[in-house]
């Protein structure tokens, strides 16, 4: 654990909503003047788009068609823990971006002056001096594979999950809307992942100090021919502590300020859906605010 140079990590499945939920992180850093570095999960792919297909075509040869992004051998484990721990120790690292599409692609070629296309990386860079705290955004944040355990170099891992249904149709919305994917493509990705989900995503969510959990209170009984997300107020957030004590965490003031919320248990609140980002802006702010202030 660093007090120096704080880590965060916001860990989740793809299409769980990471990258909604770092949205309402950047609005705290900004608002409390925060200089983070942000890593973004997908960075530490181990194969460029190219080299993902033949990796996954040769191991189709060899009779594995489970070949996928969540686990050990599409991704450098090895090196999302020496960046935790580097940056813990010394606020220094090193990052880099996997560009999803063309747009990704033009706004990092005009800054790098590059020529990079949709599915590449750009080159390593340098973490800059003088940042307040690392926020690391992707698949896994907390994730343990033999030596490897990401989590131990974390300071307040973040879970974000929804349940699998909503999860499927979030994943498949956002790949056709946003990557291009037609849903047939998408749930092929989908089963080709699973037995990695299940190996590598999902127990990071009991290692986690918080989780959000989306539950939808509309039908999604089958996901694959869903038409629409549920919205915020189609759902419920099931916000788990697995120890309160550590952070701090005040429930009755929790209760008091977020109108319609309860508990369903011990540790775990439960919001409404159109209060998700109140509910992380109450409950987050005060924990970074703490862990800023107790640096050494
Ligand atoms: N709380 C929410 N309410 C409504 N829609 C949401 C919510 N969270 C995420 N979504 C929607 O789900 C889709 C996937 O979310 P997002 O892009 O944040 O996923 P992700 O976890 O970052 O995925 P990846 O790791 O693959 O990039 C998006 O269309 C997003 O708008
Ligand atoms: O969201 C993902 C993982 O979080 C993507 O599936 C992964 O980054 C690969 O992207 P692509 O298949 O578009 O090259």
């Amino acid at each position: 654990m660093s007090k120096r140079h704080p880590v965060i990590a916001v860990t989740g499945s793809s299409g769980a909503g990471t990258s909604t939920v770092k949205r309402a992180f950047e609005h705290i850093f900004h608002r409390e003047s925060i200089k983070p570095v942000i890593i973004e999960g997908d960075s530490y792919h181990r194969y460029n788009r190219v080299e993902m297909k033949a990796a996954m075509k040769k191991a189709a040869e060899a009779g594995n068609n489970h070949f996928s992004h969540f686990g050990p051998e599409a991704n450098l484990f090895d090196k999302i823990e020496e960046t935790f721990r580097a940056y813990g120790e010394s606020g220094t690292g090193k990052k880099r971006y996997y560009l999803h599409s063309d747009e990704e692609a033009a706004e990092h070629n005009s800054r790098l002056g590059s020529a990079l296309k949709a599915g590449e990386f750009t080159p390593w860079e340098d973490i800059p001096e003088g940042t307040d705290l690392l926020f690391y955004e992707g698949l896994h944040g907390g994730v343990r594979d033999g030596e490897i355990d990401a989590g131990r170099f974390v300071d307040l891992l973040i879970g974000v999950v929804p349940i699998v249904n909503l999860e499927w149709i979030q994943k498949i919305h956002r790949d056709k809307a946003e990557r291009g994917y037609a849903p047939e493509a998408t749930v092929e990705t989908i089963l080709r992942r699973m037995p990695d989900y299940v190996r590598y995503i999902t127990p990071q969510f009991s290692h986690t100090d918080i989780n959000f959990q989306r539950v939808p209170l509309v039908d999604t009984s089958n996901p694959f021919i869903a038409r629409d997300i549920p919205t915020p107020d189609e759902s419920l957030v099931i916000i788990r502590f697995k120890d309160p004590a550590k952070f701090n965490v005040d429930f009755s003031y929790l209760l008091a300020m977020l109108q319609g919320s309860f508990m369903s248990r011990r540790n775990d609140l439960v919001v409404p859906g159109g209060k998700m980002g109140f509910a992380m802006e109450i409950i987050l702010g005060p924990i970074i605010d703490r862990m800023l202030a107790e640096r050494d």
